[in-house]
């Protein structure tokens, strides 16, 4: 199964591995013929309805295919207001060969006529609200014909998440949907055919570009939107925290606190004054403060715990307690990483061990890759939480899924950049799924740190990614 947001940052990925859409488009629309063949005999009359965006591409590409069929294409609208250029090159090829075609500026001008076979390509994952004019227009039409009826990705007018329409849409008889099932069409009443269409395995597997889709900013959004997090840390080191906060807000998030002992409290601010920090009493955080974090972290979004911590038995004490207790969203990272696999908790967690902690948790790793993602996925599910398990390749498992993040470099394994991944994972975390923040954050930390390696090589230091994170997760320099 797959979303069609997530199918939006896969197709994003293929893109970047060398599969451009256009082919994409080619593949989908060659599997629509293919379709149409199946249904109808060579001599058919076959109407093909197209939408302005890539469904409608896709029927324009399946047009060349159909030589052996009486194909007449109807275009749901004027050719200049074809909303992507892949599609509108499709266009103009079936223009440039004179194929048999009509486009219909205004509702009434739609005559279906009378085919054997009607291909909807109006709308497909891009469909937003109830059918406009003139897609309802032909839905109607398609819908009160006696043609068996092909829906290209989706019938027209149904969310392919949901199965469900937001008013009018079209009854067809069969789907042809592209690389993998989705969700909503389990519960439509027709049948569905999956098609690859030549997307490669590691546009879902790896990290990508499309996977910084998922950050797409709504331009009504307040203060805190983006995320209010608290860092716990700090102790025996300073900076620590402090990286972690500053990470978290260059990752997106609106507000950034430390809390971390008195002692270190005036040295951690001093790093920033971007961070809102509060300190505890004593050097180190015990049983005592876990009240009071409690209460300070329930009007948080997210709690990254572990930075700097240091793992004095009284504060890997405090952790447990902490979690124990905790019901909301936390990254752990460090020494705090040790407890959680001795605690019950209630609370979403995402751990971000290197492979050193992950066996120290409990976890089995491996050199090879691949064996690594399968131990990962199997020890997220055990733990019941989420891993960022970090190395030249980072593993990133909810239990379910899995990615794999081929960003970085060697230059990253200076001190400090990890504590910059669990800040922005936290950040992230606020605002994505634990597996898509997870994820994200190792493809932006791993791309900050390349970044800063084009300038520094090996001897980038851990504040050159927090000022190149941005950059990171805007996809810069792909
Ligand atoms: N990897 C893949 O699966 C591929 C899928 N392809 C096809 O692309 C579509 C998605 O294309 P997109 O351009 O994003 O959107 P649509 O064509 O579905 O719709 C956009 C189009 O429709 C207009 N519109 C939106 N809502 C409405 C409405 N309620 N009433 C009328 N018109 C509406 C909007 O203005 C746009 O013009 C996917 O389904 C596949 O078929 C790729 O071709 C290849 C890879
Ligand atoms: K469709």
């Amino acid at each position: 199964m797959i979303t069609s947001r997530r199918m939006a940052a896969v197709d994003l990925n293929a893109e970047a591995l060398g599969v451009p859409r256009k082919q994409l488009m080619e593949s989908s629309g060659n599997a629509v013929a293919r379709a149409c063949r199946d249904l109808a005999d060579p001599g058919a009359s076959v109407a093909i309805v197209a939408g302005r965006g890539n469904n409608g591409g896709d029927a324009l590409v399946a047009a060349r295919f159909l030589k052996a069929y009486d194909v007449t294409v109807h275009l749901l609208g004027r050719p200049e207001t074809i909303s992507t250029d892949i599609a509108r090159e499709n266009w103009d090829a079936l223009v440039a060969g004179e194929a048999d075609r009509r486009t219909v500026a205004d509702s009434a001008a739609f005559d279906l006529g009378d085919p054997d076979l009607v291909v909807d390509a109006m709308l497909g994952t891009g469909v937003a609200g109830a059918l406009r004019e003139p897609e309802a227009t032909a839905a109607r039409a398609i819908n009160e014909s006696a043609a068996t009826v092909l829906a290209v990705d989706v019938p027209s007018g149904v969310d392919a998440d949901t199965g469900e329409a937001a008013g009018l849409a079209v009854d067809a008889d069969r789907v042809v949907t592209f690389h993998d099932d989705k969700p909503g069409l389990g519960n439509l009443d027709c049948e569905v055919v999956v098609a690859d269409i030549g997307i490669p395995e590691a546009a879902e597997l790896f990290t990508g570009p499309g996977d910084l889709l998922a950050l797409d900013r709504d331009a009504q959004s307040h203060k805190g939107d983006h995320g209010d997090v608290l860092v716990v840390g700090g102790g025996p080191y300073t900076g620590a925290p402090a990286l972690a906060a500053q990470s978290a807000l260059r990752a997106g998030a609106d507000l950034a606190r430390v809390a971390c002992p008195e002692a270190v409290a005036r040295e951690v601010q001093g790093y920033s004054e971007n961070l809102i920090v509060r300190g505890f009493s004593g050097d180190r955080l015990a049983p005592e403060h876990v009240p009071d974090l409690l209460d300070f972290a329930a009007d948080r979004d997210v709690v990254v715990f572990g930075p700097g911590l240091g793992d004095a038995d009284e504060s890997l004490d405090a952790v447990r307690e902490f979690l124990a207790a905790y019901d909301g969203t936390a990254v752990v990272d460090a020494d705090a990483l040790q407890v959680v696999p001795e605690v019950e908790t209630e609370a979403t967690l995402i751990c971000t061990p290197h492979q050193g902690e992950l066996r120290k948790m409990g976890g089995e790793t491996d050199a090879d890759w691949e064996t690594r993602r399968d131990l990962v996925r199997e020890f997220a599910a055990d733990l019941g939480h989420a891993l960022l398990v970090k190395g030249a390749y980072d593993v990133v498992s909810d239990g379910d899924g899995v990615r794999v993040n081929r960003t970085g470099n060697p230059g990253m394994t200076v001190g400090g950049t990890g504590d910059v991944l669990a800040g922005a994972t936290g950040a992230l975390a606020a605002v994505l799924p634990p597996l898509d923040a997870a994820a994200v954050a190792a493809y932006a930390n791993g791309r900050a740190g390349d970044l800063a390696a084009e300038e520094f090589g090996g001897g980038l230091v851990a504040t050159d990614l927090l000022e190149r994170l941005p950059a990171g997760l805007r996809g810069d320099a792909e």
